[in-house]
Order: structure tokens, then sequence, then C-alpha cells
């Protein structure tokens, strides 16, 4: 594998570069992989496919905060009053909560791999010899000294975002405890993703009917939710115990279906602050309730212990399709076909 650097940017080719089909093509042709400056400066990681899908992780918070598809379209919603200064953590986009979700424990709000800085590794793992993934990039997260004093615990989080076929966001977490000492760590984690949608009253969540949830606004109690798909007219945040590896958030307006398929992470959190909790929040604008939803794929209900060399994964995909996508139906595939 060849790799250029220069003090500016870092220039990473996975693969052999694409046959641009045009003149104009060729001219537009651009690495699948850079490094370069976004907002205020910080580093960030634009992952690119050669039919014009991308994905951009900041080194921040190892946080993905934009995935378009082949029409350049954005489908991650970010907070227009979202604040780029470390530590504080960037409303939008795909924070980590790890080693703690929500205040489900004695560390700060979702723990503290959001508020960060990850490492890209510059010599990942090879890609499976079959793999369809055309760009992707590693980034490490290790404890600090002053960490350990907050946390102390040794551990390497490996976060993999990647480009698959079709353009679809595929995130792969490793985390591995590298102890000395011989001890345990206990973890919870979500991929707190937040989608961008048209308008929330129009959006529908399937797969997660029947199932029983935690309500967080009613001090984390447990229901079971009814058998209709979910729907929204107010504050949601609910923590879903055991849902199926796949989720489907339809958005009737945009005529488009986000699918999530996950593994490792048997939860999903929903999340919407609606108008009243949207004005307490300094970094989210007033009415941008309605353009975003939260759809976690998360392990929060039974912790995650490692022994010392023991590794835990945690994946999820996203693909959008467009809705001619059939109610009940969850299989992407089947969607993309229909
Ligand atoms: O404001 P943040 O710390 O980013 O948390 C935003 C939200 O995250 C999750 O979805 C939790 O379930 C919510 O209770 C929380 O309000």
């Amino acid at each position: 594998m060849r790799r250029w650097y220069t003090d500016a940017h870092f220039v990473l080719p996975l693969s052999p570069l694409p046959v641009p089909s045009s003149p104009s093509a060729m001219a537009e042709q651009k690495p699948l992989m850079e490094v370069c400056k976004g907002i205020n400066g910080l580093d960030k990681v634009v992952l690119r496919d050669a039919r014009g899908s991308s994905a951009e992780v900041y080194l921040f918070g190892g946080q993905v905060m934009s995935w378009r598809n082949y029409h350049r379209e954005e489908m991650l919603f970010v907070s227009s009053k979202a604040i780029f200064k470390p530590p504080k953590a960037i409303r939008g986009g795909i924070p980590i909560c790890f080693p703690q979700f929500s205040s489900h424990g004695s560390l700060e709000q979702h723990g503290f791999a959001r508020n960060k800085l990850w490492t890209i590794d510059t010599d990942p793992p090879p890609l499976p010899s079959n793999s369809l993934i055309k760009a992707f990039v590693d980034l490490i997260l290790k404890p600090t000294e002053d960490d350990l004093k907050h946390w102390p615990h040794s551990y390497e989080f490996r976060l993999r975002v990647a480009l698959g076929p079709g353009g679809d966001l595929m995130l792969t977490s490793r985390i591995r405890n590298t102890n000395v000492d011989g001890k345990p760590f206990t973890f919870t984690f979500a991929y707190h993703t937040y989608f961008s949608v048209s308008d929330i009253s129009e959006v529908r969540v399937e797969g997660l009917e029947t199932l029983d949830y935690f309500d967080n606004l009613k001090e984390k109690e447990r229901f079971t939710e009814q058998g209709d798909a979910i729907t929204f007219e107010s504050e949601v945040d609910k923590v879903y115990l055991s849902a199926p590896t796949k989720i489907a958030i339809i958005d009737h307006e945009k005529k488009r279906t986000f699918v999530l398929h996950k593994d490792g992470l048997p939860d999903a959190v929903v999340w919407n602050p609606w108008d009243r909790k949207a004005k307490a929040i300094p970094d989210l604008g007033d009415d941008e309730y309605k353009r975003m939803l939260c759809v976690e794929a998360a392990a929060i209900e039974k912790p995650i212990t490692l022994k010392p060399g023991e590794e835990w994964k945690g994946r999820l995909e996203i693909s959008a399709v467009a809705s001619s996508y059939c109610s009940g139906q969850l299989d992407p595939q089947k969607v993309l076909q229909g």
C-alpha cells in the first residue's frame, strides 16, 4: 500500500483510483481519503467514493460530521449553533458515547470519548481481500496519564469509518482492555447518530414496535411500546431494549428511508428534544428539533465487561434508500431492488 505525506496534507489511496468516465470526471477526481482542516481549523478526514458519496470525520471526538450520498445531499444533521471548540462536544453528526451512555454512571454525560482528540492509524489492519469497501480510515483513542486519573483503565479504542458499496456509511468500533494490572473494566456505548429529516412530524421509525423501553422522561421507568410504528408529536427520550438488528427511519416528505443495520449493539435510543427542551439547549436552534432525529445503536441495558486482552466489537451500517419503501419491509436489498 502506498502513502504520501506532506506538511499540510496527508493522502492515502486505498485501492487503485477508479477510471474516470469523462475528461470532466477526470478533472474532478479527488483522493479517496484526505486529511484537511475543518471548521475552526480542526483536523478532519474526508472519505470519498468514485460515485461521489463522501463522509467527513473530525479527529476531535472521532466524530463523523458529514455523510453525503451520490447527489451530494447531506444525510446527517449538524446544529447551526454547533460549537467547534474542544473540549465541548459538537452537536450533530455521530458523537461516540463511551465509556458511559448518558448519565448511567459516575462519569460526565455520555463519557469522554466525544471530548477527546483521536489520532489516525497510518498503518491500519488491511481490509479483508473480499471487501467491497472503497474508502476508509481508522482512528484510535488511548488514555493519557491524566485521563487515567478520571477512569483508571487502559484501553485501545479503534474506530473504523468506511464508505461501502452503494455509498453506505459503515462504523466499526473495537475496544480492547489493555490493563496491565489484571483488572476488567465495564462500559456502556452508543453511536449517537443525528439524522437529518425534512420534518419530524412526517417521520416514522419501524422495527421498535412492541419492544420494552426505559423512558428517560419518566425516571427511566420500563414500559412496553405499542404495536404501531413510532411517530413524533412531542419530546421523546427512550432506550429500546434488545432491538432487532435492522431499524428503518422513513421520511415521507423527503421520500427517503434510512436503514440501520447494527451488530453487537442490542439497544436503540430514540431522542428528539422537541420545542421546549430545544430552547434550553444552547447549541441547538429553537426550531431545529424539527429537522433532526437521533436513533442511536447502543449497548446500555447490559454493560459490556472486558478482561485484560479481551476485545469488544460494535458495528453500525447505515444506508439511505429512496422511499418506494414498503412498510414493514426492513431488508435494504429488497428496498433497493423494489
Ligand atoms: O446534550 P447531550 O449531552 O449531547 O445529550 C443529548 C441526548 O442524548 C441522548 O439521546 C439521551 O438519551 C438524552 O437524554 C440526551 O438529552
